[in-house]
């Protein structure tokens, strides 16, 4: 079977993309007299994906973050589709809460941030998440057409690439392998929208995974019971993204090991055919800061902060208050370097804001106890009537006060354990065009390999950490231009756009067969393999690893 041609240049513009993502990027609220307030929310996907909608046109599904009752959905989702191309994926209280806390955020967000104690794992939490990714299988139908290219975010939906496959391709297509394993993940679920029965051919669907998390080693990853199930789930895509080199390797090698499929640098086969695996570092779209900047009111609070903290060196740490975050590591850190440097007692504070995050997952709330501790420790023992060392903070800040306090600070610390990314550390270079501050970096950031310029720590080694931050107040101003210099230019141009159009013009090049699989040729029923992109290197599309 010949392939189809390909467009030569294929143009990310004109492309009809669905992107799917478990929270809409629309924060919904119902006021008391039931009118129902549609918001942009805030969050490293949300930003990056805001980005990208500037140089593409695409439809982006997902769930509401409440339960809207089905007599309201009608005008719900009028708004949504009219005002912001979004769809909602309706799921009931109990599916929604077991999906996003139970699976997700109990099992698969500590296994792949190397957190395997704190893994619960559950029978009702994983039929939850696979009800809620056929949910999603049945809403993302609806949007899809011939040629459709559907972008699948996160490790929320681990199992839309599959289910998806089996729904746009005709029973007549399907190979015997994954009819028994949609049957094994759909098994003793009723559901009246998600039927195989009723999935059919649908020409040129291109399916592509982005994991914003690590994914971590094999030896970890293997712990997870469903490990089989979540890989072959992901497997159906066309293209596989991770942002560094490293979560890709660590992907392909759990391939080998847990399914024993053969793997190529940039590609897992099975099933006759291809999954594209490829490395795509996120950005953000710095112009959103560097502009906001410049408003006046800003620069009046920018003001008002170096009037506040005028001679002292303003630490800034911005983190959702999550285990991986490292924020006890940093705390221990600036204990150990006012220790040290007592000279320094007043004349450093730390600005700590602590987004609340996913607080009815236990190992949430037990942090915040551990972390008002530390802060309540750091700042007795070093604070008086007139300085306190730390500026806590558990809630989110405006996009201005945002801005303003990156804008005033002098350094910024990020101690993450594990981050698929991290994009405070980006937002904070953007803001530095003034002052120039020094980004001290968690080696275990995404961001790390990129963020050539930064001073790169291992949060648990608290001596370097607080020897860092030491040299990042006492660095001199050439020095500190020449890091930001490199810094700024690579945020600029590796921006959230860059992420975006990257992977959806990786896409575009994978050459579909006609039930939308990779298959090149077929030959007495045995698939011909070859890689749709011959000598395609797609480790690494976006940026070189520094
Ligand atoms: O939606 P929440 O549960 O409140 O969590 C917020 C987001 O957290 C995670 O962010 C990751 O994506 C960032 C962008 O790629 C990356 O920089 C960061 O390192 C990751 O932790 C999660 O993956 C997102 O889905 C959540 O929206
Ligand atoms: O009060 C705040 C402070 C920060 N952020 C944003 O949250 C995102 C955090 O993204 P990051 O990749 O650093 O980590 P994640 O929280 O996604 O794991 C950044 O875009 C911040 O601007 C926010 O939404 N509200």
């Amino acid at each position: 079977m010949a392939p189809p041609p390909v467009d030569p240049s294929p143009n990310p513009e004109t492309q009809h993309l669905i992107v799917v993502s478990n929270r809409l990027p629309i924060t919904i609220t119902k006021d008391a007299q039931g009118e129902y307030h549609f918001k942009m929310s805030s969050g490293g996907l949300v930003s990056a994906l805001s980005g990208t909608k500037k140089s593409m046109s695409f439809t982006w599904i997902g769930w509401p973050g409440f339960a809207i009752p089905s007599k309201d959905r009608p005008i719900v989702d009028k708004r949504l589709m009219e005002e912001y191309s979004c769809q909602a994926v309706y799921l009931d209280d109990d599916v929604a809460d077991r999906h996003y806390n139970g699976f997700s955020n109990s099992i698969l967000w500590p296994l792949f941030h190397y957190h395997p104690g704190e893994m619960n794992f559950d029978e009702e939490n994983w039929l939850a998440y696979r009800i809620a990714n056929m949910r999603f299988a049945e809403a993302v139908r609806q949007q899809i057409r011939e040629n459709s290219m559907v972008w699948v975010q996160d490790y929320h939906l681990m199992l839309l690439p599959m289910l998806l496959r089996g729904l746009v391709t005709g029973p007549e297509l399907t190979r015997e392998f994954t009819s028994y394993e949609l049957a094994n993940i759909t098994d003793g679920i009723e559901s009246e929208d998600f039927s195989l029965d009723s999935r059919k051919t649908i020409k040129g669907v291109k399916i592509g995974f982005f994991l914003h998390t690590p994914f971590p080693s094999s030896e970890i990853y293997r712990i997870l019971p469903v490990r089989r199930e979540i890989l072959l789930g992901v497997l159906y895509s066309d293209l596989l993204g991770f942002h560094t080199y490293d979560y890709a390797r660590h992907f392909l090698s759990s391939c080998t090991r847990i399914l024993s499929f053969p793997t190529m640098p940039n590609c897992v086969e099975f099933e006759g055919r291809l999954a594209h695996v490829g490395t795509f570092p996120i950005g953000i779209d710095p112009s959103s800061f560097t502009k906001n900047l410049e408003k006046e009111s800003v620069q009046k609070r920018i003001a008002a902060l170096e009037h506040r903290f005028d001679g002292v060196k303003v630490i800034v740490g911005v983190d959702r208050l999550d285990y991986i975050k490292g924020v006890p590591q940093k705390l221990h850190a600036l204990e150990l370097f006012l220790t040290q440097h007592p000279e320094w007692i007043g004349k450093v504070v730390l600005v700590q804001l602590a987004v609340p995050s996913r607080q009815d997952v236990e190992e949430y709330q037990n942090l915040r106890a551990t972390v008002n501790e530390l802060v309540g420790r750091i700042n007795g023992r070093f604070g008086t009537v007139d300085f306190m060392p730390i500026h806590f903070m558990h809630k989110s800040l405006a996009f201005d006060e945002l801005c303003a306090l990156y804008a005033v600070s002098d350094v910024c610390l990020v101690t993450s354990t594990r981050d698929g990314m991290n994009l405070v550390s980006y937002e904070y270079v953007a803001c530095q065009q003034n002052r120039q501050g020094v980004m001290i970096l968690s080696e275990f950031a995404g961001a790390a390999q990129s963020l050539n310029g930064s001073i790169v720590v291992n949060p648990w080694d608290s001596q370097q950490v607080a020897d860092a931050i030491h040299e990042a107040v006492t660095m001199p101003a050439e020095v500190r231009a020449e890091n930001h210099r490199k810094l700024f230019k690579y945020v600029v141009k590796y921006n959230s756009a860059f992420w975006g159009t990257s992977f959806v013009r990786e896409m575009l090049k994978i050459v579909p067969g006609s039930e939308g699989m990779l298959v090149l040729g077929d030959k007495a029923g045995q698939a011909v393999l070859q890689p749709a992109n011959a000598g395609g290197a797609h480790l690494p599309v976006g940026s070189p690893p520094v």
